[in-house]
């Protein structure tokens, strides 16, 4: 199946959205923090631990308020409207070339309508595929950009991102660096 280089209804993309010397505050943030090595990609979570085994996160995995800098970023998704009420939940995650996320939609009874992905250091492909009739559609994350992901593309479509060592970007193949995105959500409670 063809697929087509768009995001599916209820993505948007938002370029350039963070500024080069918050994406740098940031990576200074996580690095002086504990990645998990629980699973083949390393992690950090905030605000609730996410349980990768019953796939749930809830009330009580709360580990504590946002960190200051996550906290901030939060409240800016909030205020330009792209989240009804601050998020309160963060995952960290580390991809080195060869590492990916496999297919899947965000716990649905756990977080809210809407998740936002921020991408920091280097860019790849995620790929969306319509759970009903497999439709397939792919988008470059640039760095510092924010994927924003509601509606049909939060419910309807799952996303990946492949394990590859390289993309194919505006027709070129480009090699995969290492790639740090941050995953804000809502508790439903
Ligand atoms: O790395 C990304 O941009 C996506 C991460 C993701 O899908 C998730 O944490 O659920
Ligand atoms: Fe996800």
């Amino acid at each position: 199946m063809e697929i087509q280089p768009h995001t599916p209804p209820g993505a948007s993309l938002i370029p350039a959205w963070l500024p080069p010397d918050v994406e740098a505050a940031l990576m200074a943030f996580l690095d002086a923090g504990l990645w998990s090595g629980e699973l083949k990609r390393r992690v950090q979570h905030f605000g609730y631990r996410y349980d990768y085994r019953a796939r749930i996160a809830s009330r009580e995995s709360r580990i504590g308020p946002l960190p200051g800098v996550l906290e901030q970023l939060a409240r800016r998704l909030a205020e330009e409207g792209l989240f009804g009420a601050v998020p309160d939940q963060v995952i960290a995650n580390e991809y080195w070339p060869g590492q990916g996320i496999s297919a899947h939609v965000d716990c649905q009874p756990c977080f809210g309508p809407v998740i936002a992905s921020v991408s920091l250091l280097s860019a790849c492909q995620m790929v969306f595929r319509h759970q009903g009739d497999g439709e397939m559609r792919a988008v470059v994350l640039p760095p510092r950009s924010v994927l924003v992901l509601g509606g049909p593309a939060r419910h309807d479509w799952t996303h990946e991102i492949p394990a590859r060592l390289s993309d194919v970007i505006d027709s070129r193949r480009v090699a995969r660096e290492r790639r740090v995105s941050l995953t804000f959500r809502s508790m439903r409670f």
